[in-house]
């Protein structure tokens, strides 16, 4: 019996107590469920009026913040983006678009989100004008980023053009700048020459045979000039091509919005916690990280043969050696301390690397044009009769002049530019734009600016002619020569130094080109395509029209590399060519 009440009583304390917790957590699930209708309601009601929904971003913010989001200091318009990662994985399928629609939505100045980083894309030539130009002071830095700064080169010696504002920054890039500025760029044509010779002695080899593309080749004679001129003495084939391959591959890590952990905070824990558990339980792969090892692999490399190059260097001076070269001039003047001549000659290895691509954008697309080619022929013929034009007489056909800047301006090799940072306070219309924020310089819509080129999209040598600049129908004759310059090596404080240098590079290739060959595109045979350099671009060849947009390679990338293209050469006159290779003159 007692055993039957005992049990009873339990039995009947065990309900009482489930009852409870039933009651209890039904009380609960009402006042969770109360809760998140007062919160909804609310928000509804917020979301009504500009202050609620001002009110009610702050807070969703302040949440984003603190999982690693991007602040929100600027008030310009912008695209909304997700928690934590911002816009970032909308740029993915090509920076340029995506940035286009978000201008003709929200305006030319924006603000944008990437990942942890809150960033202003300024996207019009007249927004630059206002901003990098007339702000010049306050625009003069650049950011930094894990995988180039760290990963890549750790010893804090970078490139002028990825370093941020400092006094060792300001002494290079003024030393670089003044060996580099355009009365000194003729004491390095005895560089170059040979160069010239060298390139335009496979070119007729190549017209023998089935068209090719040219990527590499130019590639090649763009960052060997460059590094030839800085260095002051010919590199060896081997040393050009293994220095060309690297400094693609080191520019190629100068990509806005990628890797995605250098943006994204929880990304780079888990990458670090998945990094320590490999170590621990001896997991090879998830303690290998391909990016940062190649990052690694890449510097390595690079400072042998910069170190090769600058001992080199060191011991011809030592030995008396007075050829003009523009380290050999700041060494010998005693212009800058051991690592700024180490920042100088980063920078100035890399800086090759666009020329290049410029050439093979410009001479690709002129390919398809006989009619500006054959304009090109004559201009040159009026200047020089039948003589070879002179390649270092910059500028002197002014028909040349224009197919480059034209080139330069309708492909924007560098389609970002290098990205800036704010030293202080800055605005635009009102809005403030406070120190330390990423700007990101649009070039490529500064140079397709329908307000600045008339006809944006058309490669039209014609607004360069006669003293017009950039415009085709702002011209009269003995009128105002009214218009702007192209944005293809930025602008402000940080403006590509080496402006007249590039220039003189396309130039001087272009005029010999035209003189002495035509050129068409072909499909490249198979053989062919086994030697395109980098690799990737032979997976598609590109329309006939080289389209800067739809033919380009790496959408995302710093760097704009368009895909493939056969060029068939025919020589005009291989004798003539022959004599002019064979010749001593400069
Ligand atoms: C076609 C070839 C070239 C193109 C398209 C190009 C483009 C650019 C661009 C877009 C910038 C960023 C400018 C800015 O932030 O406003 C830049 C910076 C720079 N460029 Fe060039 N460049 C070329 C050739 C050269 C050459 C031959 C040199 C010579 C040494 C050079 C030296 C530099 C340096 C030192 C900077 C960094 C400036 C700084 O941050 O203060 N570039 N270039």
């Amino acid at each position: 019996m007692d055993t039957l009440t005992n049990n009873t009583t339990a039995t009947t304390a065990g309900a009482t107590v489930e009852i409870t917790a039933s009651v209890l957590n039904g009380v609960r699930d009402v006042s969770v469920l109360n809760a998140s209708v007062v919160v909804v309601v609310t928000a509804l009601a917020l979301s009504a009026f500009d202050a609620g929904r001002t009110f009610l971003n702050r807070i969703l913010w302040f949440f984003d913040r603190l999982l690693g989001g991007a602040p929100h200091t600027v008030s310009l318009p912008g695209p909304p983006g997700l928690p934590i990662v911002g816009n970032l994985f909308q740029l993915s399928n090509g920076h340029v678009p995506k940035i286009a629609e978000w201008t003709k939505k929200y305006g030319d100045v924006i603000r944008v989100s990437l990942g942890e980083r809150e960033a202003v894309f300024v996207n019009s030539h007249e927004a630059l004008a206002k901003t990098i130009v007339q702000q010049g002071p306050a625009y003069q830095s650049r950011p930094t980023f894990k995988l180039f700064h760290s990963d890549f080169a750790s010893s804090g010696i970078w490139t002028v053009g990825t370093s941020p504002f400092s006094e060792r920054l300001t002494r290079t890039r003024k030393a670089l700048s003044s060996q580099i500025a355009p009365r000194l760029l003729p004491v390095y044509t005895p560089v170059i020459h040979p160069k010239l010779k060298k390139l335009f002695a496979e070119i007729l080899t190549i017209s023998q045979g089935p068209p090719v593309d040219m990527a590499e080749k130019l590639h090649r004679f763009g960052t060997g000039q460059v590094s030839e001129q800085l260095m002051g003495t010919p590199l060896d084939d081997d040393m050009v091509g293994m220095l060309a391959e690297n400094e693609t591959n080191i520019f190629r890590q100068r990509t806005i919005g990628s890797p995605a952990r250098d943006y994204i905070p929880l990304l780079r824990g888990a990458g670090w916690i998945r990094y320590s558990l490999g170590k621990a339980l001896g997991i090879m792969n998830w303690s290998y990280d391909e990016k940062e090892e190649n990052a690694r692999a890449y510097r390595k490399k690079q400072q042998v043969y910069i170190n090769k190059m600058l001992g080199g260097l060191k011991e011809r001076i030592e030995s008396g050696d007075q050829t003009p070269s523009i380290l050999g001039n700041i060494l010998r003047q005693g212009l800058l301390k051991e690592e700024e001549v180490l920042l100088a000659s980063y920078t100035g290895i890399a800086a090759g690397v666009n020329l290049g691509y410029s050439l093979t954008w410009i001479i690709g697309y002129l390919a398809n044009r006989p009619d500006l080619q054959q304009n090109g022929y004559e201009a040159i013929r009026d200047v020089y009769n039948d003589e070879a034009p002179l390649p270092h007489d910059y500028d002197r056909v002014e028909y040349v002049r224009a197919l480059h800047l034209e080139g330069s301006r309708i492909y924007t090799p560098v389609r970002l530019g290098f990205p800036r940072q704010t030293l202080q306070g800055a605005s635009y219309k009102g809005h403030k734009i406070p120190e330390g924020m990423l700007v990101i310089m649009n070039l490529m819509a500064g140079n397709r600016d329908p307000v600045a080129f008339d006809r944006p999209d058309e490669y039209l040598p014609e607004r360069w002619l006669q003293g017009r600049k950039g415009r085709t129908d702002t011209y009269e004759v003995g009128g105002e020569k009214l218009g702007v310059t192209h944005l293809t090596y930025g602008c402000g404080r940080r403006v590509c130094p080496g402006i007249d240098m590039a220039n003189r590079g396309l130039y001087s290739t272009l005029v010999l080109l035209l003189h002495f060959f035509t050129w068409e595109r072909q499909p490249l045979g198979e053989e062919e395509k086994k030697h395109v350099f980098p690799p990737f671009r032979a997976e598609r060849e590109c329309s006939l029209e080289m389209d800067a947009i739809g033919d380009t390679a790496t959408p995302t990338e710093a760097q704009a590399i368009p895909w493939s293209a056969g060029i068939k050469f025919h020589c005009r006159d291989p004798e003539a060519l022959k004599v002019w290779i064979a010749s001593a003159e400069t």
